[in-house]
């Protein structure tokens, strides 16, 4: 049994144009479905205002969802009133994007840490110790040295650690972690990707890992589920779509990665640049298709493509395939 199933997911924010005027909705995640086998990390892939943080924050039931299913651990939790959630955020976690923002200033990092531990009940004699050893685990040490420290005495890259050993400090079974690495310097991405891979690997934590930079996900992805303007286009092993994306978006992600050889830089993108659609009046057919360069004429800009298996396990939507 998987620990978490989304079926047909659709997380649409209602918008009023002017006083009197019609409601209109923001399809921000808009029929999205994937499972999750314990332990297993999922790379949400796709670019700014895909919905890949609306998706996380319904999953995690921070937003109510519109429509579909959630289900985990075998109960449904899609509607369950925020009364009854309570053992569902104490399974689950979030790592935030911006580590200069997500941490209360005026709090300490020993704080920080004991907070999530209070709420959940456990005594001030364990609570010292559990803190310790979550410095250490994220490789703040000694830990001496940053129990009695504030947020703003720390860097970026403590600060994510921070977030980090809060986020797993109660041992959640699910966490989501939006962009964790995207506000930090480029020289440390790689080891804060490890070090959540080993943390990760360490408890059998289950992970949805957000991200714009596909580059980034090998660190840390077993599937990957491609998202463009709301759906999802692409969804499979990870090895597999990267070895071989079929989605021309997914190749454009691919394509559009940095190349260490200077010659392959200046090749020719098979996709060209643009803007992703409005969300609250996508193209119809498939959204993809005023930037896609192998667009159907007559079909590609009229029918919306179903999700197939095209490969074992590895499903796109797509009239190419
Ligand atoms: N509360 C809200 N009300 C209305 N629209 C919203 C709300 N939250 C998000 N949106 C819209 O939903 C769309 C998807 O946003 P979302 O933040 O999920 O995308 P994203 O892929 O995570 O992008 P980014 O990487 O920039 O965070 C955007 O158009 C955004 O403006």
């Amino acid at each position: 049994m998987p620990l978490l199933e989304v079926k047909e997911l659709r997380t649409w924010f209602p918008v009023k144009k002017g006083l009197f005027g019609p409601t209109r909705y923001v399809k921000a995640v808009d029929g999205v479905s994937f499972t999750l086998e314990r332990g297993e990390v999922l790379a949400v892939i796709g670019e700014s205002g895909s919905g890949k943080t609306t998706l996380g924050r319904t999953v995690l039931r921070l937003i109510k969802p519109t429509g579909g299913k959630i289900i985990f651990e075998e109960k449904d939790i899609t509607n369950t009133p925020e009364s009854q959630l309570r053992w569902y955020r104490f399974s689950t976690a979030m790592v935030f994007q911006d580590p200069f923002s997500s941490l209360n200033p005026y709090h300490t990092v020993q704080y920080i840490l004991e907070e999530p531990l209070i709420l959940r009940g456990v005594p001030p004699e364990e609570r010292h110790e559990l803190v310790v050893k979550a410095l250490e685990e994220v490789r703040l040490t000694p830990p001496e040295d940053f129990l009695k420290k504030y947020p703003h005495m720390l860097s970026g890259g403590q600060r994510q650690r921070i977030g980090i050993a809060r986020a797993l400090i109660t041992r959640p079974k699910f966490v989501v972690a939006d962009e964790p690495v995207s506000m930090l310097d480029v020289s440390i991405r790689a080891e804060m990707l490890s070090l959540m891979r080993s943390l990760q690997e360490k408890y059998g934590i289950t992970m949805i890992y957000i991200t714009h930079d596909i580059a980034t996900a090998k660190y840390l992805s077993d599937k990957i589920l491609v998202m463009y303007a709301g759906k999802m286009v692409e969804y499979g092993p990870f090895r597999d779509v990267i070895k071989e994306p079929l989605h021309p978006y997914t190749q454009a992600l691919i394509e559009a990665l940095p190349d260490p050889d200077p010659t392959n830089r200046f090749r020719i993108r098979k996709v060209p640049p643009g803007e992703p659609p409005s969300l609250i009046n996508p193209p119809p057919g498939c959204r993809f298709h005023p930037r896609c360069p192998y667009a159907i004429k007559g079909k590609c800009e009229k029918e919306e493509p179903p999700f197939i298996e095209a490969k074992k396990n590895h499903f796109v939507a797509c009239w190419l395939h």
